[in-house]
């Protein structure tokens, strides 16, 4: 629930503040170069270089008749204005403090920032602009806050904040793992930009300057460069010296340091009186300076970055309101009414969008059906199908819209017993993958009302569609329902190279069929071992993923396992060669060979070894180790010949190979990393990488064994080696 209300007022603020938000950071953008093109002026003191104040006026006062003021900028920049008989020696300028000479004029503003700055401050429209610009302000401050909470929400408490956040290529992933680290300066900005707002409407309290009065004790009177308090005060410490007008004693020189103004007898240079600027004031100065970036590179560095960061947050925003509108939930029946309900646990939208798109096929093949979410589970009076449909977060956690559901389960008593079907969306990436949907699973079980078929649950790996849109034809035909179901998601189109098919060799033993498929394109160097092939045979939808190698050549290398019914592996086995095939490259870049990892084992089963037999021809002063589990020494002969010339060459330091159909000691890779345990312990501890590629079944068996070696070896968990990707898998 609060998650909720969380959530919306993250959205209703950026909503309602689009527009000026938009405006005021473009603008934002552009004037964090001021303070460093102001700065980039050479008008400064020598750094580590100071002057007093005493020395300064000796300077000026040797040079010219009359000293009006002193100013030191934020840049320390020394503006003095000075009176002299000599015509061309007075005026207000900068000067060179050591020598009291005029170093330049003061150039004016430059009417691009002074543009700009009218422009960001109340877009033109006077006070109502500003009026507007620091409510805009305030309303980011609030969509930074509410934007934090999410995030932390999503990684799991404060404490895992800056904990690793798996990369999953989504908009969502950009806009969390940016503003991980931007919302901090930007929760500045709108806060010191709030503050300057409220003090410009005197929206602050006024509390008043704190003032001291000192007694005087008659002194004799000095020249005023001889003051102690001058001879005291550097020129670091002091915004601003002016001096009297006239000689009558109750006009006195008044000195503003960064935190007071001090009022100076102007014969004897006894301190006639203290003002204490009030904290208001001390903050407006700080706002001041932390909004505008002024006097230091650095921060307006910082500024800019953030501005520009706030126009992508709101180009993400934007893009992930769309994705979860498009999934927005809307009913033709009532739950009441419906004999199908489907419930879905979705973050992002996207399991919603399966609920949608079934629900919608449901309605049109005449079916009461009623779509809603895990977190409303209640009683419904006709239901015959419950559908469940559910992504996973976290460490197995349910996503926000289904935290509520398994206790619901448990307490709302059923009136009409139903069938139930549960379907998870997870990722492999995820050490608990579909963890949540396998939980309601579990729990579906035991009650007595429900009834859960054997099949279930189906997990699905990166929102599969074919495989759910497969799954609902069957559940559909089995319940005599003439469903029809979209063949294909609408995305966006990738483009498709072409490839030639320049050899091929078949191994068949008693057990199976694979063969190995050499290719070549035009686009050779933009494919990378690791990165997969998408092929869709003629009259198909469903896209097969081929994890690519090359040959030593350059050549692309497929091994593919001929399934008897397997529609793409029969397709890519009956090219000929020369014949041309069209194939979409898809970057897979968490699955390179690492270039800074001391040591590299690389755990393959099966057809798992293709992307390997690029990686070992690729140039690495690392040690790399190859495990690979096949069936026959005949299979084996496939690869033998490169990987042969490998180990001669000196780019693969060991090959280890077990045959499950052989007369063999190792029968299946997971066989090899037992015995070699040591060896994987002393690279997991030395921050060597372990890169797994093959069956989710031998990564999983792979995964208990590593599991055991880190404990028995006591060091860090599976997870951390996980999270640090020293473990690396591509499995299907
Ligand atoms: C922060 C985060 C955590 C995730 N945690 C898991 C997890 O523990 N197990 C899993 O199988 N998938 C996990 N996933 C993958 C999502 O469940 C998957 O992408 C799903 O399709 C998202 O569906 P939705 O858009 O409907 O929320 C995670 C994704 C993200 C962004």
């Amino acid at each position: 629930m609060l998650n909720k209300l969380w959530r919306y007022s993250h959205l209703g603020l950026t909503v309602s503040s689009f527009l000026f938000l938009l405006l005021a950071t473009i603008t934002g953008s552009f004037l964090a170069f001021e303070p460093i093109y102001d700065k980039l002026q050479p008008y400064h003191i020598n750094e580590g270089e100071d002057v007093t104040l005493s020395e300064l006026i000796t300077n000026l006062h040797n040079q010219y008749d009359e000293i009006l003021t002193i100013q030191v900028d934020k840049n320390y920049f020394i503006k003095a204005s000075v009176f002299s008989m000599d015509e061309a020696g007075g005026g207000e300028f900068y000067i060179n403090p050591f020598n009291g000479n005029k170093i330049a004029d003061i150039p004016p503003k430059k009417p691009f920032f002074e543009f700009l700055t009218n422009f960001h401050r109340s877009l033109f429209l006077k006070t109502p602009g500003r009026v507007f610009v620091g409510i805009t302000c305030f309303f980011l401050f609030l969509i930074a806050i509410t934007g934090l909470g999410l995030a932390i929400k999503r990684q799991g408490g404060l404490l895992k904040f800056y904990s690793k956040i798996i990369n999953d290529k989504s908009i969502q992933y950009n806009h969390v793992a940016l503003g991980r680290f931007l919302l901090i300066p930007i929760i500045v900005i709108a806060l010191s930009g709030t503050y300057l707002s409220m003090d410009r409407f005197s929206l602050l309290p006024t509390v008043k300057e704190i003032a001291h009065q000192h007694t005087l004790a008659t002194k004799d009177a000095l020249p005023f460069f001889e003051f102690p308090i001058f001879k005291n005060t550097s020129l670091k410490d002091i915004q601003k010296l002016e001096f009297p007008f006239s000689t009558d004693e109750e006009d006195f020189f008044v000195l503003n340091l960064h935190d007071k103004e001090i009022k100076i007898h102007q014969k004897t240079g006894e301190v006639v009186e203290t003002i204490n600027y009030p904290i208001t004031k001390m903050i407006a100065i700080l706002s001041f300076d932390l909004h505008t970036g002024v006097g230091s590179i650095f921060w307006s560095v910082v500024l800019f970055i953030s501005s520009l960061s706030i126009l992508y947050f709101l180009y993400s925003g934007s893009i992930i309101t769309f994705q979860r509108l498009r999934s927005s939930i809307s009913n033709t029946f009532k739950f009441n009414q419906a004999t199908i309900i489907i419930l879905v646990g979705s973050e992002n939208g996207n399991t919603k969008r399966l609920g949608k798109i079934l629900q919608q096929s449901l309605v049109k093949a005449g079916k009461k059906v009623f779509l809603d979410t895990l977190n409303n589970y209640r009683q419904y009076e006709n239901i015959d199908q419950l559908l469940i449909i559910t992504s996973t977060y976290g460490q197995g956690e349910p996503p926000s819209n289904a935290g509520l559901f398994l206790n619901k389960l448990q307490s709302i008593k059923i009136i009409k017993p139903f069938s139930c079907h549960v379907i998870g969306l997870g990722s492999y990436s995820y050490p608990l993958f579909c963890e949540f949907a396998k939980k309601i699973y579990s729990k579906a079980l035991l009650h007595n009302d429900i009834n859960v078929p054997s099949s279930n649950p189906l997990l699905i790996h990166n929102q599969n569609y074919q495989q759910f849109r497969k799954w609902a034809l069957d559940w559909a035909s089995s319940l005599k329902i003439n469903l029809e179901l979209p063949m294909e998601l609408a995305t966006k189109k990738e483009k498709e190279t072409s490839f030639k098919v320049i050899a091929k060799q078949n191994v068949i033993d008693p057990y199976d069929e694979t063969f190995r498929l050499t290719l070549t394109t035009k686009k050779l160097k933009k494919v990378i071992p690791g990165d997969l092939i998408g092929f869709t045979p003629f009259d198909e939808t469903q896209e097969r993923l081929y994890s690519v190698g090359k040959c030593s050549n350059g050549d692309l290398l497929l091994s593919v396992k001929r399934h008897p019914s397997g529609v793409c592996s029969n397709f890519l086995n009956e090219l000929k060669i020369d014949q041309e095939v069209k194939g979409k490259i898809k970057k897979n870049e968490d699955f390179y060979l690492p270039t800074k990892s001391p040591q590299i084992v690389l755990i393959a089963n099966g057809t798992g070894i293709a992307p390997f037999l690029g990686m070992i021809h690729q140039k690495s002063q690392t040690p790399i180790r190859l495990y690979w589990g096949t069936r026959t020494k005949k299979s084996e002969e496939l690869y033998k010949h490169q990987i042969d010339k490998s180990l001669q060459k000196n780019r693969l330091y060991q090959y280890h190979v077990a045959y499950s159909k052989e007369d063999s000691p190792y029968n299946y890779v997971q066989d090899l990393i037992l015995r070699d345990e040591k060896t994987m312990a002393t690279l997991l501890s030395s921050g060597g990488t372990i890169m797994i590629c093959g069956s989710i079944i031998m990564r999983d068996s792979i995964y208990t064994l590593l599991e055991k070696i880190c404990k028995k070896y006591s060091l860090q968990s599976l997870e951390f080696y996980l999270g640090k990707k020293q473990i690396v898998t591509d499995c299907y």
